[in-house]
């Protein structure tokens, strides 16, 4: 019972894709409050599919998803809005907003029709500027900013619209190193400091194993999930990419180039 409480998401017997081409099936996992998670595999294995399957932007095929308890597809968009919130890798149509304009777009679940924002909403606003260090920038146009800028903006606009579930696709595209793992560490201290539950998409495996709290493995097979930790112990990684081209290091959690 406590279990069921704690659980954000649930997800039993998953199986997603297009029309009637199943991308991916007998996916299993839940996730408690203040959990990191990535969703890792190779080029086309589905991460995107079951990024936008789980966002309500296309129908599962089978099986059960459950936010706080409650099947995705009862949600009505506006409960759902106040639940859930989306990045996705496209780049927004509104770049010729402000930084501050757009985080702002993250109220709007809770604004009236006119888009008043109340003095909670603009302290929502603030806050999420000030986590995503975007103070500086708030008058500056969306289209003015760096790919990092920009992807900071997109979490800050999820992390104003204050919902339970924040879903990402490869929020780390194009940046270098040094932004990636910003980007990483202000997820990881959304989920532990504000209790979101985060859920993201990502080819910096490396990265996620040292960060997060939870890692799916889309494989096709399985779709093994779990602690970094025991994933790496149960082996995992290590089948993950064919051996003769990279083989994975259990002692540093890394993958090294087969010589
Ligand atoms: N709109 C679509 N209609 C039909 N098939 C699609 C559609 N979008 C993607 N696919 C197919 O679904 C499969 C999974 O694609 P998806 O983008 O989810 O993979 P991914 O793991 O995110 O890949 P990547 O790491 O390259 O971004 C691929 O075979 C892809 O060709």
């Amino acid at each position: 019972m406590e279990k069921t409480e704690k659980n954000i998401l649930s997800i039993s017997d998953l199986s997603i894709g297009y029309d009637s081409k199943t991308v991916a099936e007998r996916i299993n996992f839940d996730l408690e409050t203040g959990m990191l998670c990535g969703v890792v595999g190779i080029n086309g294995i589905g991460k995107s599919t079951l990024l936008r399957t789980l966002g309500g932007f296309q129908p599962k095929l089978d099986g059960n998803i459950r936010l706080k308890g409650q099947s995705l597809e009862k949600y009505t968009s506006s409960d759902l809005s106040k639940e859930l919130s989306v990045v996705l890798t496209e780049q927004p149509a509104s770049k010729n907003l402000t930084v501050q304009e757009l985080i702002a777009l993250g109220r709007q679940p809770y604004t009236n029709w006119l888009g008043t924002l109340t003095k909670e909403d603009k302290q929502q606003i603030q806050t999420s500027l000030k986590a995503f260090l975007l103070s500086e920038l708030r008058n500056n146009k969306c289209h003015e900013l760096s790919d990092g800028q920009l992807q900071r903006v997109l979490v800050a606009r999820a992390m104003a619209q204050d919902t339970s579930l924040i879903l990402l696709d490869e929020p780390t595209t194009h940046l270098d190193l040094y932004h990636k793992v910003q980007i990483f560490k202000m997820l990881q201290a959304l989920a532990h400091d504000k209790q979101k539950t985060i859920l993201f998409t990502t080819h910096e495996i490396e990265l996620a194993i040292q960060l997060c709290d939870r890692i799916l493995i889309l494989d096709g097979k399985g779709n093994p999930f779990g602690d970094p930790c025991q994933l790496i112990e149960q082996k995992h990684f290590d089948r993950l990419f064919p051996s003769e081209m990279v083989q994975f290091d259990a002692k540093t959690g890394s993958f090294k180039i087969s010589k």
